[in-house]
């Protein structure tokens, strides 16, 4: 369960101080598939990166099934995110030298302390599942820089479930791609939802909305 109260963040910029978020509250249930919504600039990505550990918020709390976000030093901050959380942001890249392949195992090598070759096998084996499941068990050994935004928005999603991450968290995540891929990629974010998993999608996109359970609007 995610459960955010009175969560602020302000920005300081050029043209003046921006409150992006203010008393902002919520809580979601696992297993919930819920959109977040609001008007270009709202705030939507920043709530995403705040759930993601990966910015704070000025104040307010934040626990994830248990935790307290906001109390972790970074250490510990780095380790609960790679285990219990996969983000798929369109600013995240590749590695553009790594095969997809590589890419997608990437964090589950640097979730593990000792890598042994049995442990090595089972990443790899998990990791051409995933990729058999979005469709693109082809592209296993293709590089970054060759595929197509359907594709490289696929290689997102498969990186951002290798640890097999209780909260999935995709920003934009059916952005620049057709009504057909938008509509699988939400079926395979629909499934995840129905194994338990709880998904997050922050989007404009009316035909991804319409497939999540409930929104929250920013
Ligand atoms: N690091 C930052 N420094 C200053 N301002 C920022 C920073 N990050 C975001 N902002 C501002 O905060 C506001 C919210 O940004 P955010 O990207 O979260 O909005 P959004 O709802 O995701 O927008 P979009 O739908 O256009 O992607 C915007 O006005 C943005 O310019």
């Amino acid at each position: 369960m995610i459960e955010a109260v009175n969560l602020n963040k302000s920005f300081i910029t050029p043209r003046g101080r921006i409150d992006v978020l203010k008393d902002f509250s919520f809580s979601i249930e696992n297993g919930a598939f819920v959109g977040i919504t609001g008007k270009s600039g709202a705030g939507k990505s920043t709530l995403l990166s705040i759930i993601a550990g990966l910015q704070k918020p000025d104040s307010g709390s934040l626990v994830i099934n248990g935790t307290d976000l906001l109390s972790l030093d970074d250490k510990n901050l780095s380790l609960f995110r790679n285990q219990n959380i996969g983000f798929v942001s369109q600013e995240q890249s590749f590695l553009e030298n790594f095969t997809v392949l590589d890419n997608v195992r990437l964090p589950a090598f640097l979730g593990n302390k000792k890598v042994d070759d049995g442990t090595a096998k089972t990443i790899t084996e998990r990791a051409n599942q995933l990729l058999g499941s979005l469709g693109i068990a082809h592209l296993a050994q293709n590089y970054p820089n060759t595929l197509s935004g359907g594709e490289n928005h696929r290689v997102l999603i498969a990186r951002a479930l290798i640890n097999n991450p209780a909260i999935i968290l995709a920003d934009e995540p059916t952005d620049s791609v057709d009504l057909e891929q938008t509509q699988s990629i939400i079926k395979i974010f629909r499934g995840l939802a129905n194994e338990g998993k709880t998904i997050l999608i922050a989007s404009h996109d009316t035909e991804a909305l319409k497939l999540c359970d409930s929104e929250i609007k920013i």
